[in-house]
């Protein structure tokens, strides 16, 4: 089964950071999510992330920094997610394509229901910050 290579953001502020809801209907479903999508062929990652914050939540990014990778098979997926914490940008998130979305104190992320492959990236956050 090939990897779908993902561009995901981790976007903070004050110490929260910015989560939408996956719609019902797609991989990982009703979970929550760091905004983010495919790497098309051709470019990189940061061109990706770029693209799909402002298609998802309608912010530009500013500022963003390479935090970890994650490889994760779902079983019906392969994913290989290159996450990037993103800093600065212009803006107010919002779940422009219609999603549920909210800013989720870093502290409490474990307590919603993320896909497998976040509980890694939110230990990492947590033991970050
Ligand atoms: N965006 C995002 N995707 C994640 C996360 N964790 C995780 O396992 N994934 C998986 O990465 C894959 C790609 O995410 P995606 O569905 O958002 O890709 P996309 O935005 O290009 O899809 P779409 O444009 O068709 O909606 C999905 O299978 C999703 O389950 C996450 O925190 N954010
Ligand atoms: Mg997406």
């Amino acid at each position: 089964m090939k990897e779908v290579h993902v561009a995901v953001g981790v976007i903070l502020k004050d110490g929260n950071v910015f989560v939408c809801l996956r719609p019902q209907q797609v991989h990982q479903g009703g979970k929550w999510e760091f905004p983010g999508g495919k790497v098309d062929a051709g470019e990189t990652v940061e061109e990706a992330l770029t693209r799909e914050l402002a298609e998802e939540i309608g912010i530009t990014v500013e500022a963003s920094q390479p935090f970890m990778v994650i490889q994760h098979d779902y079983g019906d997926k392969r994913v290989r997610l290159d996450i990037h914490t993103v800093t600065g940008f212009v803006g107010e998130p919002y779940g422009r394509e219609g999603q549920r979305s909210r800013w989720c104190p870093v502290k409490e992320l474990l307590e919603s229901d993320f896909p497998e492959a976040n509980r890694a990236i939110i230990q990492h956050l947590q033991n970050a910050l």
